[in-house]
């Protein structure tokens, strides 16, 4: 068996305000796998975002760490934007406003690939054309705001995925947009991350979405992981009772059945 792509063990983060410690993870313990779709899942606050932003080395300078980050899926330590993408919820802080769409996304081809102009051109047109963006050639030339929200969000993801990213993090990629753009959104990640056999982090409070797109499915509590497993097992079986309240909360009955009932 392949090595994992990543091992985290025993990460723990704290943030300290004036005296007090914020816990927002304590001893979590998760490997990825190379080429796996993992879901986290948790109520706000639990710490998923701060898990993947961990992993992705982004966490501001004052947080407190504690445990291992090991990659031994790859040859040298990753740098967010080469070997890891990260996709946030809000398109608005990954895409620059006064940016064409070509410049944005041939940006990380150019600088990670070393790809000159014309060539990271002709890449971002190709990523343009994968993410569905229509008319991706007059896309190049345009803006952030002449796009909808959904189409924002694909932007972003070309952009995520320009260098060829192991590590693709999607965190709330999905969750300022309504359900049926949300369900589309999933379905583009499970096929990119299908094509370019990139592993997936896919950060969620919708736990239906998550189970429409993941192999396996994390749950956050507490900054704690309260349960990993594969999905069916963690949605039909789950072994905890955190888990079966969450589920028994949060699952939508009424969204779109997901993934693989809308076009990518
Ligand atoms: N930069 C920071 N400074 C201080 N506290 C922080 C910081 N980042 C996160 N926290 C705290 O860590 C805890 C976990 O936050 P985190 O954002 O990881 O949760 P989350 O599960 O992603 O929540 P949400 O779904 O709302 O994004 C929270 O109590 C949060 O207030």
């Amino acid at each position: 068996m392949s090595p994992p792509l990543v091992e985290v063990s025993g990460l723990s983060v704290a943030f300290r305000d004036r005296g007090q410690v914020n816990h927002a993870l304590r001893d979590v313990a998760i490997a990825l796998r190379t080429g796996e779709k993992l879901a986290i899942i948790g109520e706000s606050g639990s710490g998923k975002s701060t898990f993947s932003l961990a992993l992705a080395g982004l966490l501001p300078r004052e947080a407190e760490i504690g445990g291992t980050i090991a990659w031994p899926g790859l040859d040298h330590a990753p740098r967010a934007g080469k070997e890891i993408g990260v996709v946030f919820q809000d398109p608005g802080s990954s895409l620059n406003p006064v940016l064409r769409i070509g410049e944005q996304v041939a940006e990380g081809a150019r600088r990670h690939l070393g790809l000159g102009r014309r060539a990271a051109r002709e890449r971002a047109l190709d990523l343009l054309t994968r993410v569905r963006i229509p008319d991706p050639d007059a896309a190049l030339d345009a803006y952030p705001h002449q796009f909808s929200g959904g189409q924002r969000q694909r932007i972003a993801i070309a952009a995520a995925i320009a260098a060829r990213p192991a590590l693709l993090i999607a965190d709330e990629a999905t969750s300022a947009l309504d359900t049926v753009v949300q369900a589309e959104i999933a379905a583009l990640l499970d096929t990119l991350v299908r094509e370019e056999a990139m592993t997936l982090l896919f950060v969620t409070h919708d736990i239906a979405l998550a189970s429409g797109l993941a192999d396996r499915i994390a749950v956050f509590h507490q900054a704690q992981l309260v349960e990993i497993g594969p999905t069916s097992d963690v949605v039909h079986s789950p072994r905890e009772a955190y888990t079966r309240d969450l589920l028994a909360t949060h699952i939508d009955f009424a969204s779109p059945r997901l993934v693989g009932d809308v076009a990518p």
